[in-house]
């Protein structure tokens, strides 16, 4: 079974023809398992996502180890798996050290992450908003100095579990400081998922407002009150073509703990496909791989469409 076979009842008019899917499985997915992944399963993990047609694939994060220990063996697998053709391997970096371990090892995407709200700012990077942007901004001019493409993410754009609802405001005075130090492309993370398409619109109208270009623009949904794949569906008629995606919807944020799990790559996918939309992703290939993925984390995906697809009489 797949979505594109369906008979299409109406094909999606004013949609993109092609999506970007951004995978943060690796890094965003699985930087809150209790359990240490083998490095090698990572590696496996990320080399079977680019087999599946997967092009970004984030693989890492060069943050202190104390803070996301998951994560600690990054100069381990970055090298192991940094040669993949035709794929780019964003890794995050939260200041200076982050960045000299990413370029020593021949990074050349680089994300860091920002948050619009002071709570989250502390709990993620310990620092206040100001002082998180004021340590990006020269880690951003040396990583487009080296020839990196950079992405800068905002964290808490509609809520946040401290402060409750955030003004969109906040979010877009955060999202131009970004752009003005040099980020290509900003990532809006939903970290608790509590966003609906009304919010994803009004955040979106803003940003158009104070002059951010929507083709800069990708999104970043967690499907804690299951409105991951609505609100893609809004940013989508908005013009947005990125969207972020954590196979087998793996995930969760160790600093905002009410975060449940991204956005499923399969269910994005699926969606995308039925409507017509090109990304490149073998569906079949990537199912495999979480259900594999999900076999080392002994516990079953929790993206619908993985398990419907993985039942053989589906
Ligand atoms: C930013 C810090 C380091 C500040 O943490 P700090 O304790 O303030 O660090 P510091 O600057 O005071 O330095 C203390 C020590 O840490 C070392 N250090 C300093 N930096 C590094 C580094 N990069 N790598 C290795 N070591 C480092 C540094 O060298 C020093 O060592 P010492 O001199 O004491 O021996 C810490 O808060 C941190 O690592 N935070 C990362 C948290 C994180 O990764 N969160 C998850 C990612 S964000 C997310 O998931 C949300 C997102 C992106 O998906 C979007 C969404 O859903 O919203």
């Amino acid at each position: 079974m797949s979505a594109e076979r369906l008979p299409m009842v109406v094909p999606a008019a004013d949609l993109p023809d092609r999506v970007r899917i951004y995978e943060v499985g690796a890094r965003d997915g699985l930087q809150n398992e209790k359990g240490a992944v083998p490095t090698e399963v990572k590696a496996e993990f990320i080399r079977r996502l680019a087999d599946a047609g997967l092009t970004t694939i984030e693989a890492t994060s060069f943050v202190h180890p104390k803070w996301v220990p998951q994560l600690a063996d990054a100069e381990e697998l970055f090298p192991r798996v940094r040669d993949l053709p035709g794929t780019e391997l964003p890794v995050l970096v939260p200041n200076q050290r982050g960045l000299d371990r990413a370029l020593a090892l021949g990074a050349d995407r680089i994300a860091v992450f920002a948050s619009a709200t002071e709570s989250f700012a502390k709990a993620n990077l310990n620092r206040t908003v100001d002082e998180s942007l004021a340590v990006f901004e020269p880690v951003v001019r040396q990583a487009k100095d080296a020839g990196a493409r950079v992405r800068g993410y905002v964290s808490m754009c509609f809520g946040d579990p401290w402060e409750g609802a955030v003004p969109p405001h906040q979010v877009a005075r955060v999202c131009t400081a970004l752009r003005n130090m040099g980020c290509d492309e900003l990532s809006l993370g939903d970290t608790i998922g509590v966003a609906t398409p009304g919010h994803v619109r009004g955040l979106l109208n803003l940003l158009d407002e104070e002059g951010v270009p929507t083709d800069e623009i990708g999104v970043h949904f967690h499907d804690t009150y299951g409105q991951a794949l609505a609100n893609t569906y809004a940013a989508l008629e908005h013009g947005v073509t990125t969207v972020d995606a954590s196979a087998g919807g793996l995930g969760g944020c160790p600093y905002a703990r009410s975060a449940t799990g991204n956005l499923a790559t399969e269910d994005l996918v699926w969606m995308l496909h039925g409507l017509g939309i090109e990304t490149g992703v073998d569906l079949d290939r990537l199912t495999a791989t979480s259900v594999w993925m999900a076999a080392h984390l002994d516990r079953p995906s929790p993206s619908r469409t993985v398990r419907a697809l993985s039942h053989k009489d589906q």
